[in-house]
């Protein structure tokens, strides 16, 4: 895929705002709305780590939404590499997410009913690139031995436990090679171990792919490893950390390989 210089990611004066309905003690219904984030700025350039931050229901998952373009703002703008997002109708915003995003959750959110290959290969199979659709078999069985897999390529998520429906999650998001990954809480249903070989996966990914990663995070060690983090708080973005240069990182599981070899 080939980068631009231009910015991964801006917000211009974006804020969310929902309308909620009460049902008041004498039964009129009153409207009241929220401001969940008010005015953010924000510029994120191509190939950045970028870790949000903020205590629970800060909007850190709001902020997401609107950046990956599956909620509108209130106010405010937001383009994706020069694209403004809220010109496009829902149709287009989800052509992009197809061919240039990809996500990470917390709760893994594989088909049940597919294998690991099958899940993997799924983006592929939907992507409007029809190099991609027929190459969609050959590039899930590479993703998932990146991730360590290739033996579980039959496997149904039940037969999986969490680091490897993670890691299944990781070779799904990749798949596409997407300009842009977003990771909500990707380490936060896993123990330790299993935690620091995802989230080690996603920062080699990041460098051998030049994604942009954007991720959101309780974990002050994870933050830490992303070259940026921005805090919200009160409906505001806090830049916590001045841009540090990306680490040479090198995976557990390039590691396990080179030394079983
Ligand atoms: N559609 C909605 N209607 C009403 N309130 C909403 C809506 N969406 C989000 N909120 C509220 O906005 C706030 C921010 O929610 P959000 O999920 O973005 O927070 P968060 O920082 O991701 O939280 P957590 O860390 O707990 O996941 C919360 O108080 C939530 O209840």
């Amino acid at each position: 895929m080939n980068k631009t210089s231009q910015p991964a990611l801006v917000a211009n004066k974006v804020s969310k705002t929902v309308v909620l309905n009460n049902q008041s003690s004498n039964n009129d219904s009153e409207e009241r709305s929220i401001t969940i984030l008010s005015e953010i700025d924000l510029s994120i350039e191509d190939g950045e780590t970028v870790a949000i931050v903020g205590a629970s229901g800060s909007g850190k998952s709001t902020l997401l939404g609107l950046l990956a373009g599956l909620d509108l703002p209130s106010k405010g703008k937001i383009e994706f590499y020069g694209k403004a997002l809220q010109v496009l109708d829902e149709e287009e915003r989800a052509a992009i997410r197809r061919s240039d995003i990809g996500f990470i959750f917390q709760q893994f959110l594989l088909v049940p009913s597919l294998t690991a290959l099958e899940n993997v290969m799924l983006p592929a199979e939907l992507s409007d690139n029809s190099t991609l659709r027929s190459e969609a078999r050959r590039k899930a069985k590479e993703w998932l031995d990146k991730v360590g897999l290739s033996h579980r390529l039959d496997h149904f998520p039940n037969q999986l436990s969490g680091g490897e429906q993670q890691r299944v999650a990781i070779a799904r998001a990749f798949i596409t090679e997407p300009k842009l990954l977003f990771a909500d809480e990707p380490s936060a249903n896993l123990d330790t171990v299993n935690g620091h070989l995802v989230e080690d996966l996603l920062f080699e990914l990041n460098q051998t792919a030049n994604t942009t990663l954007v991720l959101v995070t309780h974990d002050p060690a994870l933050a830490k490893r992303c070259q940026r983090t921005l805090e919200i708080k009160d409906g505001q973005l806090i830049e916590t950390t001045a841009t540090k240069p990306k680490l040479a990182e090198v995976t557990s599981i390039e590691r396990a390989k080179r030394d079983a070899k």
